[in-house]
């Protein structure tokens, strides 16, 4: 008998009825829950006279709808009701969340791993499409809809079919000014925004151990970009010194990690489908259309349209034209935030490339850090400092300009240089324009005016 894939042994591990092939129904580890997939799920249990089956295990947050200018100043009236009903509803319920202004505080996808609760050989969901990013944590982590966000607060249990596996190998060293970012751009430019479909990917290889927790999570938190039901990475010893002394971090700690090895990939596991990149030959990502998949490395020109609709649509959209370059992109803003990019990590990559420099006089350029704890992380180290002095703005917490669900858009018509993850039709504003890239990437656009090649800035600052 063949070995069993991270996956396989998770998904066994929470089998609690069903047979394969058919709906099984798991349990849940834990559930992440913010204030715009959940209102309904809550007014359900109430309409049902139904309480919360585990608050323990559920773990709440503001995020999409917070003011990031000053988080106080909530004026639209649909976000002021969706955090209201939120706050109102994890009090009655009885869970344990990051209110508004609270210190732990921040996008949903960062928080959870930030107050230690995801964990490895965990299940994790979220009504939210990017919660494969704790995936990165060798947890078996996706994205649920608002009527199973109700299932789940009242069973702490979900149907599913089990996805088919492919395996994703990662190898080489990457040149410098290459990043996770642009590992998981490459993989959706060459391979399409549905390649995953219908797949749990796991994430491995020798370029993969190589990274960071961070840099990990940014790779997985796009696994939805790429189609796949979730992506996940095998835990290392990485994987629990980031877990190691955070709040809900367990509390037999060695005991865990003893568990933890065994929820790894075993050498002889099968795949039902198995791709390879190799890093050493990427080049830093700029995406020049309307989905994730729509890039190119910079320098590359923009394809033909060749009949493609797609491409034709986008690039009406975006008014460029085939041949067209990234250095070519009339930049209008630079917008550094997102669960996608905007750790602890992503602003020291970011703030070492404008320090000491200001921002192009055609950019508006704002930081938004991910959660409240990176954002005071940042400005005990004084990246704060060297944001605004570049001429950045320095925000407050949330979602931000990653969708246009609060009061940071896009202004119409502008190109925004994003390190987030999405770059559809008026996803950061309406008629807004969108180009994908790393923190890196997006932090050399701002100060040049335009998109240039990080990678001769980066061998630069690390020399002096
Ligand atoms: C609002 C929310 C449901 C949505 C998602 O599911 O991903 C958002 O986070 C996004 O990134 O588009
Ligand atoms: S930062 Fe963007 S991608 Fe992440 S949860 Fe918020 S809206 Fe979704």
């Amino acid at each position: 008998m063949s070995g069993k894939t991270i996956f396989d042994k998770l998904w066994d591990r929470h089998v609690i009825a069903g047979k394969i092939g058919e709906p099984q129904l798991l349990f849940i580890d834990l559930h992440v829950i913010h204030e715009v997939t959940s209102p309904q799920a809550f007014q359900g249990l109430r309409d049902n006279h139904r309480s919360v089956h585990r608050p323990d295990l559920t773990y709440g947050t503001l995020d999409h709808n917070v003011p990031t200018k000053e988080i106080f100043d909530i004026r639209d009236l649909i976000s002021k009701k969706q955090i209201d009903t939120f706050t109102a509803n994890v009090k009655e319920f009885g869970i344990p969340a990051e209110l508004h202004g609270s210190k732990g505080q921040g996008i949903v996808h960062m928080v959870a791993p930030e107050s230690g609760r995801t964990q490895p050989g965990k299940t994790v969901v979220c009504g939210d499409s990017h919660t494969a990013t704790n995936g990165a944590f060798g947890a078996m982590a996706f994205g649920i809809g608002t009527s199973e966000v109700e299932h789940v607060l009242v069973t702490q249990t979900l149907w599913q079919v089990k996805p088919k596996r492919m395996k994703i190998e990662f190898t080489g060293k990457p040149q410098k000014g290459v990043y996770s970012k642009d590992y998981i751009l490459a993989l959706i430019a060459k391979y399409g925004v549905d390649a995953g479909v219908g797949y749990a990917v796991e994430y491995t290889g020798e370029a993969i151990s190589d990274l960071s927790m961070e840099a990990r999570m940014t790779i997985c938190n796009m696994s939805i970009e790429f189609g796949a039901k979730l992506g996940l990475m095998n835990p290392d010893e990485k994987t629990y010194a980031y877990v190691k002394g955070r709040p809900e971090a367990p509390e037999n700690f060695d005991e865990a990690v003893k568990d933890w090895k065994t929820l790894v990939s075993d050498p002889d596991a099968e795949y039902d489908k198995v791709l390879t990149i190799d890093v050493s030959q990427l080049k830093p990502m700029v995406t020049w259309g309307t989905n994730p998949g729509m890039g190119l490395e910079f320098g590359e020109k923009f394809p033909e349209i060749d009949g493609n609709i797609n491409y034709e649509r986008a690039y009406n959209y975006m008014d460029m034209k085939p041949g067209m370059t990234a250095e070519d992109i009339n930049l209008g803003y630079v917008f550094l935030g997102s669960c996608t990019n905007a750790r602890l990590e992503d602003l020291r990559e970011a703030a070492a490339i404008v320090k000491g420099k200001h921002i192009a006089e055609n950019i508006v350029a704002v930081v938004v850090p991910g959660s409240r704890p990176v954002k005071t992380a940042a400005e005990a180290e004084g990246l704060d400092e060297i944001f605004k002095t570049a001429g950045f703005e320095w925000r407050d917490p949330g979602c931000s300009a990653c969708l246009g669900m609060n009061p940071d858009q896009i202004p119409e018509y502008v190109h925004c240089a994003s390190s987030s993850n999405r770059n559809f039709e008026g996803r950061q504003g309406p008629h807004a324009r969108t180009h994908l890239a790393s923190p890196a990437m997006v932090a050399a656009a701002a100060i040049a005016g335009k998109f240039v090649d990080v990678r001769a800035l980066v061998t630069s600052v690390n020399e002096s």
